[in-house]
């Protein structure tokens, strides 16, 4: 199947008009509702019919070279095995450091800038929230080895003592925590699309589904799953993704909950188009779920109107720390899906928001840092200066 067609794609088209039934509920997702459910006002994302963003990428028919670009290169691991290219690869390594530098002047290290992060955040709360992979784990071959070090576990675990820590991922919820492990801090998985906070009135008042529980450390809790509409949905296009890469040596599904990873990092580059024409035509009879593009990772979610941004602003009402001037959010993570969040901040004049990367690349954070280990550095610095500042 031609992917510049005009073939019905998930990724290709809009979405199929849709008629709101008195619940809010688009029809079509009628059969899945349970019965009384209500689906929170505004929350349908209408996707824009001037293409834009993500969308487009697919759309221009640049989506192979999207694919290629989606992670950054490990840079020039394998040196001097040829002695020829000893001194080309020198010169490009060089070349890649002149560039990072210059890069840098954009989105300066928030290690080297730490003084200043910390001089404007005298006197004010701090809220902590940070993506899991590429940010507190290295990015690995294997999704479901993607293990955090105990170091930074601790890392975490110091810095959630001083200050409100959430981790927001696109990973199940359930996946992330058995990553990380800490019972001291909020998660939201499926990219903000499950969120364990904390029990605010204002918040169940204003989002119908929040579910007020008690968890097992004996916290009361709200769960907020603004997307629970669709789970019988996603899971049927889970079970045919499964079914439809399996031929595809190194492709892999992963259930993220409210979301499906179709990973082709292990996958050979030959194959990729392969990849991703049997995700669109999977996809084709499904025009309310959307396709974007993380790390070597193609990703399927709902077309709603709810993503990290939209996680980070629920979750500050939650802790009781929105729209407050003395409150300073710092958002952590290196992938696509964070620069919603780093977008929020960006837009409400408010916050730090530091992209994890290795690589130049445009975004609409304001700080930098190269790689998981600096993030640990910067998490003790964090910790350090509180303990210091209390004194
Ligand atoms: O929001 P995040 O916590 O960053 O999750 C985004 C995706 O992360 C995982 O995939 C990425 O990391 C894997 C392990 O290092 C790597 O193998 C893969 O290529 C990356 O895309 C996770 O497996 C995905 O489900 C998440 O959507």
């Amino acid at each position: 199947m031609d992917l510049k067609s005009n073939h019905t794609s998930p990724v290709l088209t809009d979405p199929a008009p849709i008629t709101k039934s008195r619940l809010g509920v688009p029809s079509s997702l009628l059969p899945y509702s349970p019965m009384g459910a209500a689906f929170p006002a505004g929350l349908f994302l209408t996707i824009p019919r001037k293409k834009t963003g993500i969308l487009e990428d697919f759309r221009s028919s640049s989506w192979l070279d999207a694919m290629k670009s989606s992670s950054p290169p490990h840079k020039r691991m394998v040196k001097g095995v040829n002695n020829e290219n000893e001194s080309s690869d020198a010169d490009a390594d060089a070349d890649d450091d002149a560039a990072y530098c210059t890069w840098m002047v954009k989105y300066p290290s928030a290690l080297s800038t730490f003084e200043q992060i910390t001089n404007y955040a005298k006197g004010k709360r701090i809220a902590l929230f940070l993506d899991y992979d590429g940010t507190l784990s290295p990015i690995v071959d294997n999704p479901d080895c993607a293990f955090m070090s105990d170091a930074m576990r601790t890392a975490v675990q110091k810095v959630a003592r001083y200050f409100p820590t959430a981790i927001i991922s696109g990973r199940s919820r359930d996946k992330v925590y058995e990553f990380v492990g800490l019972t001291e801090l909020y998660y939201a998985g499926s990219h903000g699309m499950d969120i364990i906070g904390p029990v605010r009135q204002s918040i169940s008042d204003n989002h119908s589904n929040c579910i007020r529980f008690t968890d097992k450390q004996g916290k009361e809790v709200n769960l907020f799953q603004p997307a629970g509409e669709f789970l019988p949905m996603i899971e049927e296009v889970l079970r045919l993704l499964v079914e439809s890469t399996k031929d595809i040596r190194g492709a892999k599904v992963e259930n993220n909950k409210f979301c499906v990873s179709v990973h082709y990092r292990n996958v050979d580059e030959k194959s990729w188009k392969t990849v991703v024409q049997r995700v669109h035509d999977v996809l084709k009879d499904y025009p309310h779920l959307r396709l974007t593009h993380g790390r070597k990772v193609l990703e399927v979610r709902p077309v709603i109107n709810w993503d990290k941004g939209k996680a980070v602003t629920f979750l500050l009402e939650s802790l009781g720390l929105s729209d407050s001037d003395d409150v300073l959010p710092i958002y952590i993570g290196d992938d696509r899906t964070d620069e919603d969040a780093f977008k929020v901040l960006r837009e409400r004049k408010r916050g730090y928001s530091i992209l994890v990367s290795s690589v130049p690349k445009e975004s609409n954070a304001i700080y930098s840092l190269r790689d998981p280990s600096e993030v640990m550095e910067f998490l003790k610095s964090l910790v350090v200066w509180k303990k210091s500042s209390a004194l």
